[in-house]
């Protein structure tokens, strides 16, 4: 079964950058991406390739050559789906905010109304696959939806798991590890869905690199990885912590382990706390589904890995007002960085919004500086903590387009996100604007001590 047009519901930052990439290479399918936000897809729009809504090395390129051509981006979403042989779901599953699970469970409300709304509007056999992270065992329920709601059509359910990490999306979709496809393999049907969807991979993946399991252990591997992901952040973090007693430098103890080819270099670079929209909710949803089963062990195994995270946020904030006198009361600080890494623009679960609060609470005047996050972000992430009023964030807060201004007249200056433009940053003209003792708090490892030290910081970094 050869694909013809391809349907994504979800113009995201899985949806957007994984359609672009499959529309190139794949110029003989017609790939739309729809979304009910009019903003967003009128962005994807933009006759400016630079103003599309998420900023990704690589992808305004991808999308200047296939927009148009078989990349289509559309708010009409029925339309889509009734045209289309294959339809990914890549809407948001979010951590549920209310009822049964709040804080916990994925809150799966928008994938449902995909499935109701592919059922309403499918005429013929679909192939449906999950592309959001989701529960395992979602495609059971995404089963009887389509199966009870349907007019008769067929629907095969595949789950494809997507591995991105935000600002290497494109290379890592076109350079894969490997590909995950889900599907019920012991039927002539569901082989035959999955075969579909290898094909579409195959145009630039090898095959080896594109793996096929039953939809469990595809819908499962993917909270797997996430939790080790994070689980090595948050044990490096930790470690970070014991340096800072001990004399031990982070860097160097992540390098010794790391060189042992058992444990692997990658993923240990010690920091003020992992954030990102997913590594938090997946865990939570892990923990979640783990009690839910009464595996209360392995539910607390996977909390220790979020509650270490909360930790090293909160103890980085804490020891920034130590150092500063036990008071940063009136005291301006520069937060240089306000993504949650490096190449994005995605402020989702940033260590930065948990920093800034600490510091609030602590009476500072906060001013923020990072080249892609955009004024009113901040300020709305700051609000969604509920922590003070708009007004007031907005009155202690400042958002500027320099890290010179930033720095100037300041207590402090702490560096959040590894943005590579920090390493080059003309260090002695910031010391020379600041107020002195001129602190200087490095919360990515981004930056040499002894330079900082010899310009005269009082230089802090975490894990030495
Ligand atoms: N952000 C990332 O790097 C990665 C995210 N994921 C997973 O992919 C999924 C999507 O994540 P993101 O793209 O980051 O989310 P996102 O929030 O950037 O995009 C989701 C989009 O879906 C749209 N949407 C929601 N309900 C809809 C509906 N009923 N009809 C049409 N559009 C609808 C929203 O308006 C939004 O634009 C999540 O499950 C996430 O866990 C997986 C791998 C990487
Ligand atoms: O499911 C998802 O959403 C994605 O989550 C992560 O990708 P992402 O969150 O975009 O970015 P990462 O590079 O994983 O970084 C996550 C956070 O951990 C931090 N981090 C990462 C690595 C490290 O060594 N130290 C560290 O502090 C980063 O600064 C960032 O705040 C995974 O890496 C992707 O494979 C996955 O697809």
């Amino acid at each position: 079964m050869k694909i013809k047009n391809i349907c994504c519901i979800g113009a995201g930052y899985v949806g957007g950058p994984t359609m672009a990439v499959i529309a190139q290479k794949c110029p003989e399918v017609n790939v739309t991406v729809v979304d009910i936000n009019e903003q967003r897809i009128s962005a994807w729009n933009d006759k400016d390739v630079e103003n599309i809504p998420i900023y990704e090395p690589g992808l305004s390129e991808i999308v200047r050559e296939a927009r148009g051509r078989n990349l289509f981006f559309s708010t009409d979403v029925d339309s889509a789906i009734d045209q289309a042989d294959m339809i990914f779901i890549s809407v948001n599953t979010p951590t549920k905010t209310y009822g049964i699970g709040k804080g916990m469970a994925a809150d799966l409300k928008y994938i449902e109304l995909c499935a109701r709304q592919i059922a309403r509007v499918a005429k013929d056999d679909k192939i449906v696959v999950e592309k959001s992270t989701l529960p395992v065992r979602t495609a059971q329920a995404l089963k009887n939806i389509l199966d009870h709601t349907g007019n008769g059509v067929n629907f095969q359910i595949l789950s494809n798991p997507e591995f991105l990490a935000e600002g290497t999306a494109i290379d890592d979709l076109l350079y894969p590890d490997r590909v995950l496809i889900g599907g019920d393999i012991d039927s002539d049907e569901g082989k035959e869905a999955v075969n579909a969807l290898v094909d579409v991979y195959a145009h630039w993946v090898e095959k080896d690199h594109i793996l096929t399991t039953n939809v469990w252990s595809s819908e499962l591997s993917k909270l797997t990885a996430n939790a080790f992901l994070a689980q090595r952040v948050s044990s490096i973090n930790a470690m970070s912590e014991l340096c800072e007693k001990t004399g031990a430098d982070v860097n160097e103890v992540a390098k010794a382990v790391g060189m042992d080819t058992r444990i692997g270099s990658k993923f240990l670079k010690s920091s003020v706390g992992f954030g990102g929209s997913c590594f938090q909710k997946d865990i939570l949803n892990l923990v979640y589904i783990s009690k839910s089963m009464g595996l209360n062990e392995v539910a607390d195994y996977w909390e220790q890995v979020i509650i270490m995270n909360d930790h090293q946020k909160r103890r980085f904030a804490a020891n920034m007002v130590r150092t500063l006198f036990n008071t940063v009361s009136g005291k301006k600080i520069a937060l240089l960085g306000w993504a949650f890494k490096k190449d994005t623009n995605d402020t989702r679960e940033s260590a930065a919004i948990y920093v800034a609060d600490y510091l609030l609470n602590e009476q500072a005047e906060i001013v923020v500086y990072d080249p892609k996050v955009k004024t009113e972000q901040i300020y709305a992430d700051l609000d969604y903590l509920n922590t003070r009023s708009s007004e007031e964030n907005r009155k202690r807060v400042t958002v500027v387009n320099s890290p010179y201004e930033a720095s100037r007249d300041s207590h402090a200056v702490a560096v959040l996100t590894e943005w590579d433009e920090f390493l080059k940053l003309d260090w002695q003209k910031i010391h020379e604007s600041m107020l002195k003792p001129a602190f200087l708090f490095d919360g990515r490892r981004l930056l040499d001590r002894k330079t900082k030290e010899d310009i005269g910081f009082e230089f802090y970094a975490v894990g030495s």
